[in-house]
This record gives C-alpha cells, structure tokens and sequence, in this order.
C-alpha cells in the first residue's frame, strides 16, 4: 500500500496516541509554513506512527516514512540555508543603514530626517530579530529530524537482520547488493557471490527436532562470522541456505574463503547430549561480469549450487 492510498484513521502507536500524533502532525505542517490539506496531513501522521512504532509497521511502511522524512529534511536543509543567507543580508543592511546614520549626524542633518532613519533602524533591528530566531527555531527543528532519521536508521538496521541468526537478511541483502556493484563499476574490482545450502538439513529437523534445528543454524552462521572477514557479507537466503558477498575477491579468493570454511565447519560440529551434529554444505559461486547486474550474478550462483546439489553435494561449483 502507498502512503496515499492510506487512509488518515490513526493507527495505534505504543508510545503516542492518536491525538498526540495529530498535533505532532500538525505541529510539523506549520512549522514548514505547509498547507494542512488531507493528503500533506496523511502523509506526516503516518510518517510519525511508523516511526514512534516501528515494531508493528511492515517493512514498506517503514520504508515510506523513512522517503518522507528524507523529503522534509531536505526542506528543511533548504530553508537552514535560505534563512542564514538572509540573515546575513540584514546584517549587511544593518550596517549600512548604522554607517548611513552617523554620516548624517555629523553633518548636521535636520532632526527630523535623522528621527526617520533612526526608526527605519530601529525596525530593521526587529526584523533582524524575528529572521534571527525563526532560524533558532529551525535549527532545533532539523536537529529533531536529524534525530529521527537515526532512529530510523537504526530500526531499519532490525528490519535488514534476521532474528534467528544475526546475519542479513534478503532485504538487507538488496540494500548492499546494490551499493556493492555500484562501487565495482567505480573501482573496477572483483566482486564475487557464493550461495551455500546446508546438505540434508531435513534430517537434523526429524532426528533432533526444529529447535536443535535452528541451533545448528545459529552455529553454522557463528563460525561463518568468525572464517569471513570483515568487509564480506553474511545473509540468510533462505531457511538452511546462506549467501556470502564477497567484495574486492575473485573466484580464486572465493574458493580459498569456502574451502576453509568447510575446514572449519568440519572441526567444530554443533554439540548436542553428548553428540556431535554434523553438516555439510553445496555451494554456487559466481563472480560479477562487467555487463550483468548483481541479480544476475544471484541466480548464476543459485544454479551452480543445484548443480552442487546435484554432483552429489558437500561440494561447489562455479558458475559458467
Ligand atoms: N530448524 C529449522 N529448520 C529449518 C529452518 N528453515 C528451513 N528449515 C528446514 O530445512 C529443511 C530443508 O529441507 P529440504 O529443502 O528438503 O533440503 P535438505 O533436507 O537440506 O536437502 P538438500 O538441500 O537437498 O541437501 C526443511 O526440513 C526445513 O524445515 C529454520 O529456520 N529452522
């Protein structure tokens, strides 16, 4: 659903009722000097339900909260600027006028005239005045968006993560996938993809049950974060299917990573009364071509994982 298509009933917040929104609301329209129409009103008191509860908004939402405060922010970034340029203008006015003022008094003006520029002065002053705290005001109100865009920031990073292992999951995947192949077409490095299926991860289910199930997976992302570096990335591609992005590796380097990964794996089995749960994996890898898009990439990966699969698994393949 788009923010338009919503309908301007408050939802339930957590933390805000629906009458504290509304004048949130409001407040906010007024102070961007915007005009209070239904859709400019709908579209903030969502904004703000989504963020003052994050936990009970679908990911879209979020999403759309997030564009409109990026929209007011650059607002009010505009106005920032467009108000300090014309308090600097009214300062050059001011001494001006100020400079004007004294010239006039030692030249034994008539009185009358200097009364006149002295008001003129004086109403400068308070014009400067009112610009000078209308700024203020501004300043602390980009301060508060400032503050609501990290909030943002950080309940997208919960919604980029998956709950069970820690590691990205696909929407976060998009994220950097994105920014990964952006800065290989800048940079001109390798950038390379492995998607890795646990073997015969039913049979872990059946014999041990679904919640030895999800420990297992815990433990195969641990050591997965432990063998990769830093700058690789881990995502949860499916239920018992993790992918790794590999930045700055060819498919060298992507063998290396995977080879000992499965040495490690290998050595540390997850530990259940007094037996060790053993799992191994097939994996697709495929590195970036110059004129392929990073979903390309995905699905060369996920078809030589099949082929993996296929070949008799606990192995993997490379993509043609
Ligand atoms: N415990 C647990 N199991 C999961 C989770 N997600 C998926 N699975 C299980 O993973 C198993 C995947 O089974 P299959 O698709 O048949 O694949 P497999 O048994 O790994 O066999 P191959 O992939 O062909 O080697 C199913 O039993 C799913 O229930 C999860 O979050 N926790």
């Amino acid at each position: 659903m788009t923010m338009n298509e919503r309908t301007a009933t408050p939802s339930p917040s957590h933390t805000l009722t629906p009458s504290d929104i509304a004048r949130v609301a409001l407040k906010r329209l007024a102070e961007l000097g915007l005009p209070p129409t239904p859709e400019n009103y709908t579209k903030f008191y969502n904004a703000i339900a989504a963020i003052k509860s994050p936990t009970d908004k679908s990911s879209e939402e979020l999403k759309s909260a997030y564009q409109v405060l990026f929209r007011v922010s650059d607002v009010l970034d505009g106005m920032n600027e467009a108000s300090g340029l014309l308090l600097e203008d009214l300062s050059r006015g001011g001494a001006v006028m100020d400079k004007s003022l004294d010239t006039l008094r030692s030249s034994n003006d008539p009185e009358q005239l200097q009364a006149v520029l002295g008001e003129l002065i004086e109403s400068t002053g308070s014009v400067r005045q009112t610009v000078s705290s209308s700024h203020r005001d501004l300043q602390e109100l980009k301060q508060a968006m400032d503050k609501i865009q990290t909030d943002l920031a950080l309940n997208r990073k919960t919604l980029e993560q998956d709950p069970l292992t820690g590691a990205l999951n696909r929407q976060g995947l998009e994220h950097l996938l994105a920014r990964e192949v952006k800065r290989v077409r800048r940079a001109a490095y390798a950038l390379t993809v492995a998607i890795l299926d646990l073997d015969e991860f039913k049979r872990v289910n059946d014999r041990h049950g679904h919640l030895v199930g999800d420990k297992v997976l815990m433990h195969f992302s641990s050591i997965a974060k432990a063998v990769l570096r830093e700058s690789d990335i881990l995502v949860r591609y499916g239920g018992e299917e993790f992918l790794v992005l590999l930045p700055e590796t060819d498919l060298n380097g992507a063998r290396f990573v995977i080879d000992r990964l499965r040495q490690v794996n290998a050595k540390t089995p997850y530990f259940y009364q007094n037996q060790h749960i053993e799992i191994r994996f097939s994996t697709g890898v495929a590195e970036l071509k110059a004129d392929e898009n990073g979903h390309a990439m995905l699905l060369r990966a996920d078809q030589a994982m099949y082929r993996a699969k296929g070949a008799g698994r606990d192995q993997m393949v490379f993509a043609d």
